[in-house]
């Protein structure tokens, strides 16, 4: 074998084995025991059997909402009851005298990077306010930190789309701008007009090839009736693998049979759902779903911006939070939490070149950790972060090189 580029030696690997990684060109190029590893290496580093970890995918962040990097801005409750529309009028606010999303949009990938995160799927509101606006910026941001982070990007229609005319085309233009899905906001909830809703993000999908991701906060048989519709939908047009329902709190609130019921269509539709176990609101039943052959994975979702206070961008502490709020104790459910915020994303995201392994994407995080249970309910600190080969966090801080 050639020369690598970096040999990392005494590798401990989730299943336990130690070994070397060979890494060359940003890709794994070989995993072998000691004796079979490559000889010859530009840069050898021991990792002394520290604990090594696929890049964490983060499933659902907002790049274009959080005040990681600004003021303090003190949380405004809505005034009767929790209320899409008038959360989103309060962030309007609160947005406009925050700092430009260049800025914070940068430090909520360091922060995220400085955890161990090496992909992410960013929803960008498109509304008839910021046009394509929040897109461009989040755009230039993933293109001027795509060296520790790759960001996929939702249009996401935060306003809504049927009572709110010309949304729809800019959600079709935000797709042909550079935009990798298309997003939907409570159908039923927000536009009262379930199908005016989907017939526009499923005709925008169908037509331009892209995958859709809807944040479903519509409860109860609502919220069922819609996820049903929309699992339809996705098998009537082929899209299998490439529709995410996010929050989905409906599965979460009605009977156990009726989830069963709805998860077999999920199942065969080939819809992927998403959670962040949410506050003190009932999130889908991640076992049941799961079990009946759904793909459910996590992601941050808000990060100290308008919608909640709370975040600090560490996928190991959302698979805690998911496992916590699942009453997750054995080691099988730990490892199901660990795998909503790396296999399963990076599914979801439909990443091919994903995981420790050969040939895949040298992206991995490095930490004090036997197994993925600990590093779940631990959490460990400090992390070195890996993004094609290259470090590019230590010590919870990014790597000068890699601003
Ligand atoms: N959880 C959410 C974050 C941002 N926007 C939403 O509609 N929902």
């Amino acid at each position: 074998m050639s020369t690598v580029d970096t040999l990392f030696r005494n590798a401990r690997l989730v299943d336990g084995r130690t070994v070397d990684v060979a890494v060359c060109d940003g890709r794994i190029i070989s995993i072998a025991s000691h004796s079979q590893s490559p000889v010859a290496a530009r840069e050898t580093l021991d990792l002394t059997g520290r604990l090594v970890l696929p890049g964490l995918v983060d499933g659902h962040i907002h790049l274009d909402k959080g005040f990681v990097g600004d003021d303090w801005k003190s949380h405004r409750p809505c005034t009767a009851g929790f209320s899409v529309r008038e959360r989103v009028k309060f962030e309007k606010e609160a947005l406009a005298g925050a700092r430009p999303i260049a800025v914070r949009a940068a430090a909520l990938i360091d922060l995220c990077v400085a955890h161990g995160t090496t992909q992410m799927r960013s929803h960008v509101d498109i509304d008839l306010q910021v046009g394509l606006r929040n897109l461009e910026q989040v755009m230039a941001a993933r293109d001027a930190h795509r060296n520790k982070v790759s960001v996929q990007i939702v249009a996401f229609p935060q306003s809504g789309i049927v009572t709110s005319p010309g949304v729809a085309g800019l959600l079709d233009e935000a797709v042909r701008a550079g935009a990798d899905l298309v997003g939907g906001l409570d159908p039923a909830g927000y536009d009262a007009d379930i199908d005016g809703h989907l017939d526009v993000i499923f005709g925008i999908a169908d037509r331009r090839g892209v995958g859709i991701d809807i944040h479903l906060h519509d409860g109860g048989l609502l919220g069922i009736f819609e996820i049903e519709n929309i699992a339809r939908r996705t098998k009537a047009l082929g899209l299998g693998g490439k529709v995410t329902i996010s929050h989905a709190y409906a599965l979460g609130e009605v009977p156990r049979d009726a989830v069963q019921r709805t998860a077999q269509l999920l199942a065969e539709a080939g819809v992927a759902i998403l959670t962040n176990a949410p506050g003190a609101h009932a999130f889908p039943p991640v076992l049941l779903l799961r079990d009946a052959g759904v793909n459910v994975f996590a992601g941050n979702d808000n990060i100290r911006d308008s919608w909640w206070p709370y975040g600090d961008g560490d996928l190991l502490e959302r698979a805690m939070i998911v496992g916590y709020r699942s009453g997750f104790s054995t080691d099988a459910d730990l490892a199901a939490a660990f795998n909503m915020v790396t296999t399963n994303a990076a599914q979801a995201l439909g990443l091919r070149d994903y995981g420790v392994a050969k040939g895949a994407a040298a992206d991995f995080v490095v930490l004090d950790a036997q197994h993925v249970q600990e590093a779940v309910v631990a959490r460990p600190r400090p992390r070195d972060v890996y993004k094609n080969g290259r470090l590019v966090a230590h010590g919870g801080t990014i790597v000068t090189a890699a601003r």
